[in-house]
């Protein structure tokens, strides 16, 4: 028999974010909040861990435990069923990237189970998987939250929420809105010096955690093309997926055939010259180019890829892995809300799903 004031934690994925989550879970546990947790669920896409009379996977040394055990992750509405059996309320964390664990959302939700998550594949695919999960979570009352979906642990979706749920009309969105390719172009085309060679800083971006577990996810431009799926969709437009407006892909025509992402890198280094050359013709206009993204409300269009900007410019002088993005409201009038700060990385992800679990845990025990 469960405490009262017991919450059970259940995770899928345990990868650079999951990790760092784990860490940071490990010290919330330890804080003795109320209410009390307890992990009953972890798996990665081969391997899990848990008990079936619910009794607590211990926190300590969990990933090498999940790493030896030889319990494969049942099917996903089977793990949903032992959740959702739990004799105390459960959160689901979801730290892939698994379109097959973001469709489950609307049963998780309508099964009473909340959700927080840094992945964008359930808020930036179909029109109706956004509709079916805020449906579910409406009906049964179970929460779900998804703050490092955008700018990672940034404030960014809670910005979003709260300047549109107290009335302000927000006109436009735009910035730099991608860890890895904010940290590819201030390192590549830097505004002073010289910069690397673009597959190498492409490799560097991965090694760092920057980059989505397939690193072209990122240079096709569909990563920031869901993350502005979703604060369009926040904003009111109903947009139907991140392929239904404009989207720049940096990856050369030659390598759209690759079968893997580690033959995509591997094959990288022949095409450098096609960047060379872009930015060579940013800096014959006395500029650098940056990868960039917009959403204009009124005339509901939606964009992404690359621009040039002055040296002076905001955007231009960006460090690491920062995003900056701005908000255009009627309150704000010409001076945008601006938040700026580490857009990719385990820690700073894995804090943005930490804080949404702190919330959860406040409304639901
Ligand atoms: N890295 C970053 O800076 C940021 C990441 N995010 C998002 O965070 C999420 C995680 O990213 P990251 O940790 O870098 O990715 P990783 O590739 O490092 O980790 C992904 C984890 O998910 C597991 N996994 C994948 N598919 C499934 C599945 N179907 N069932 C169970 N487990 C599965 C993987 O297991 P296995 O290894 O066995 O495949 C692995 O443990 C992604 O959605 C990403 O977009 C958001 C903001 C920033
Ligand atoms: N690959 C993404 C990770 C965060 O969403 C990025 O680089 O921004
Ligand atoms: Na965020």
């Amino acid at each position: 028999m469960a405490a009262v004031n017991q919450v059970y934690i259940a995770i899928i994925g345990a990868g650079g974010v999951g990790k760092c989550f784990l860490s940071q879970l490990q010290a919330l546990a330890a804080r003795k909040p109320s209410p009390k947790l307890s992990l009953c669920y972890i798996s990665t896409s081969r391997k899990a861990l848990y008990n079936v009379d619910y009794s607590p996977v211990s926190l300590e040394g969990v990933t090498e435990s999940l790493a030896a055990s030889t319990q494969a992750p049942p099917p996903l509405p089977q793990v949903i069923d032992y959740l959702a059996s739990a004799p105390a309320k459960v959160v689901l964390v979801d730290n892939t990237s698994s379109q097959d664990v973001a469709d489950a959302y609307p049963l998780a939700l309508s099964r009473g189970l909340s959700i927080v998550t840094p992945n964008k594949k359930a808020f930036s695919g179909s029109y109706k998987l956004w509709q079916d999960i805020f449906t579910a979570s409406a009906t049964s009352g179970a929460k779900v939250y998804h703050e490092s979906s955008v700018g990672a642990g940034l404030p960014v979706i809670s910005t979003l929420k709260d300047l549109v749920d107290t009335g302000d009309k927000v006109t436009k969105i735009e910035g730099v809105f991608s860890g890895t390719m904010s940290f590819l172009f201030n390192s590549f085309a830097p505004t002073e010096g010289q910069g690397g060679k673009w597959s190498e800083e492409v490799k560097k971006a991965k090694a760092l955690g920057y980059t989505e577990p397939d690193p072209r996810d990122d240079l096709n431009g569909l990563d920031v093309a869901r993350k502005l799926t979703i604060l369009a969709r926040l904003a009111g437009l109903p947009v139907e997926s991140p392929t239904s407006f404009p989207v720049q892909s940096l990856i050369p025509k030659e390598l759209e055939t690759c079968s893997t992402g580690d033959e995509f890198l591997d094959k990288l280094p022949a095409f450098d010259q096609q960047m060379e050359d872009t930015k060579a013709a940013a800096e014959k206009a006395g500029k650098v180019v940056r990868f960039v993204g917009s959403i204009d409300v009124a005339t509901q269009q939606v964009k992404v890829g690359l621009e040039q900007f002055d040296r002076s410019h905001p955007i231009a002088s960006l460090k690491g892995s920062d995003n900056i993005i701005s908000f255009y409201t009627e309150r704000y009038g010409s001076n945008p809300l601006i938040i700026q700060g580490a857009g990719a990385g385990g820690d700073v992800t894995a804090m943005g799903v930490t804080g949404d679990l702190i919330k959860v845990l406040s409304q639901i025990a």
